[in-house]
């Protein structure tokens, strides 16, 4: 098994090394990584990692900034992940945090590490154990801020 890592550098945290440490507390993977410029380049990478460095799975890490332009980068990132995925028939889990989703550069540099530590579990799980997100079903489950839970308590 091994698990495909691709990042950028225009994220404002090293999304890809908190990623790395994140799956090695979990399990006992091989590991590739591919850092790219910015989100627009990872459906390549990640195709990259699947196709000619073996991944069964990736993780596609990357920060829209906050502008408008930003916002139509990341839906077309989006759509060629998407597109990726179904070329190959391998999951691409795909963790953006917009930079205006937090008030400040500390509460951004929180949520980039959170939402990034809890898609690598749920990575590992997709990958190893999908009995356990089985048992997440329908459970309101987020990434970064709190869980919403379950509409019926
Ligand atoms: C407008 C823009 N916005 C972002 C962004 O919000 N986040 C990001 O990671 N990258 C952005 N880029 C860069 C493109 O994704 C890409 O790296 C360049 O167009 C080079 O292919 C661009 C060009």
């Amino acid at each position: 098994m091994k698990i495909g890592i691709a990042d950028t550098t225009f994220a404002r945290i090293d999304m890809g090394r908190i990623a790395i440490d994140e799956i090695r507390k979990h399990a006992s993977v091989g590991l590739e990584r591919y850092v790219v410029p910015g989100i627009k380049d990872l459906p390549v990478a990640c195709k990259k990692l699947i196709e000619e460095r073996g991944c069964d799975l990736v993780m596609a890490l990357g920060m829209p900034g906050g502008a408008e332009k930003d916002r139509v980068c990341a839906h077309e990132a989006s759509q060629g992940l998407i597109l990726c995925q179904l070329l190959t028939n391998r999951h691409i889990i795909e963790v953006f945090v917009h930079e205006d989703e937090a008030k400040d550069a500390k509460e951004l540099a929180w949520l980039m590490e959170q939402r990034t530590r809890e898609h690598a579990v749920n990575a590992v799980r997709l990958a190893l154990r999908p009995k356990d997100l089985e048992k997440l079903a329908g459970t309101g489950q987020r990434q970064g801020f709190e869980d919403v839970g379950p509409a019926r308590p």
